[in-house]
């Protein structure tokens, strides 16, 4: 079945449509890459499980009205991954996401919480994001040495590494590094198969690790071990030094954002200044701290704020970040129940808040127990994907806690990633 004319339905999670082809006295599911709702298009398979095939549309015979021609054609039919929803307009990916985001909510969370997410929103777009067509707002972009010495990207679930043209997607810092091409001056530096993770910086440099460590050209400044960055908020300008290999948010808007919306869920949407004074917050997954220097802000002098983070690096970045916060405790350690029991124990009652800005596979069920059991009023997930989310949630709801509300933010355009901040109380 090398090709088949299909008729597509609506989105699922995963960045790819749902269609049905005839198999037997039946029919079997297919996900369509590169497609859109309601489209009829060519499929090519490329891939036969026993329950499911996939497929990518190679040629569209009748085009939905929010296709548009893709600003990054090498991430199309056949090519590398990371920008799967490119064909479509701004405005169409978010009601993808949405469509996802509800479903997955209501597949994989059950039918209560769908009931208390109620309506949920699209996601919001990042200050800047529609006028710049949602281009240019990767900070960090990881790429693959080709075997010709080129630098490129995996093909989307292959091994083969493509030689690439552009990176539309990624920060003017990181196209500024000209690490593409046969002719880019990196070349004597790395070597086929090398791992390359380039980093624009707000409030630096761009840069490049090769393999994980940080290089420089000949003749070039010293490779570094961190970079400065910067994040406007309400409280003023934050700064911050990361690990150059470190964990921080992708898009240049994100961290101002998320900040931003953390700190009012925390505070009830009130005026996080007055609201949280006092506060005493417990943040798991903190990373170098950004989110615990404007909680640490907020809480002020009489309040408390108490981190864990298992990366060794980033407790070491956020102990430079939070220096002088002296309401501030930083723990180092691997998440699990009995963690998030003994830091919650510190605080000798229950914190009024927790927030949690897990991995993609997100907290899981016994960490969202042991959370439910510190009792806090209120509890701020932050989640990067829509499943974790609906699992984790769906944990609390088990637990005494209800949605007060979902903020989907729109972190990744052009790809099928969205960030959801969620307020749950007791
Ligand atoms: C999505 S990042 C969030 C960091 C921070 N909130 C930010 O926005 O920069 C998740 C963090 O959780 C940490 N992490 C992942 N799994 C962990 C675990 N089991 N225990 C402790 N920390 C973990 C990672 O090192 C990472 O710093």
């Amino acid at each position: 079945m090398p090709f088949t004319e299909l008729l597509v339905g609506q989105p699922a999670h995963g960045g790819h449509c749902v269609a049905r082809v005839p198999d037997g006295e039946g029919e079997r599911v297919v996900f369509v890459r590169h497609a859109l709702p309601g489209e009829r298009v060519r499929v090519t398979i490329t891939e036969h499980r026993s329950s499911f095939l996939r497929g990518e549309a190679v040629e569209i015979l009748e085009p939905s009205a929010d296709r548009v021609d893709s600003p990054w054609p090498e991430a199309g039919a056949g090519g590398v991954g990371g920008g799967e929803l490119a064909h479509a307009s701004l405005p169409a990916q978010r009601r993808w996401k949405q469509h996802v985001l509800a479903e997955t909510l209501r597949r994989i969370g059950g039918p209560e919480l769908a009931e208390q997410a109620g309506e949920v929103p699209e996601p919001r777009a990042l200050p800047g994001d529609d006028e710049a067509g949602g281009l240019g707002y990767r900070t960090r972009v990881s790429l693959t040495v080709a075997q010709d010495g080129t630098a490129g990207m995996h093909a989307h679930r292959g091994h083969e590494v493509r030689s690439l043209g552009g990176m539309p997607l990624a920060a003017p810092g990181i196209a500024d590094l000209d690490l593409l091409g046969p002719e880019s001056p990196w070349r004597s530096l790395w070597h086929p198969g090398a791992r390359l993770t380039a980093v624009a910086p707000s409030a630096d440099e761009p840069l490049l690790l090769i393999d994980g460590k940080p290089a420089s050209l000949p003749g070039r400044r010293r490779p570094r071990r961190s970079v400065r960055e910067r994040v406007s908020t309400a409280v003023g300008p934050l700064d911050y030094r990361v690990d150059t290999a470190g964990f921080w948010q992708v898009h240049r808007q994100a961290p101002a954002v998320l900040a931003e919306e953390v700190l009012a869920a925390a505070a009830a949407g009130g005026d996080t200044a007055n609201a949280l004074a006092g506060a005493q917050i417990l943040e798991l997954y903190a990373g170098a701290g950004l989110l615990t220097l404007p909680l640490a802000h907020a809480v002020g002098a009489s309040g408390a704020v108490m981190t864990v983070e298992g990366a060794a690096s980033a407790v070491q970045d956020a102990r430079r970040n939070l220096a002088g916060q002296n309401q501030v405790t930083l723990g180092q350690a691997r998440i699990d129940a009995g963690t998030v029991r003994e830091a919650a124990a510190e605080f000798g009652g229950a914190p009024d808040v927790v927030v949690l800005d897990p991995p993609r596979a997100g907290a899981g069920a016994e960490v969202m127990a042991a959370i439910a059991a510190v009792r806090a009023r209120r509890v701020v997930l932050v989640s990067c994907d829509p499943a974790a989310l609906a699992r984790d949630a769906a944990d609390a709801l088990g637990r005494g806690y209800r949605v007060e509300r979902m903020v989907p933010l729109d972190f990744f355009p052009h790809t099928h990633h969205v960030e959801v901040v969620t307020t749950l109380v007791r």
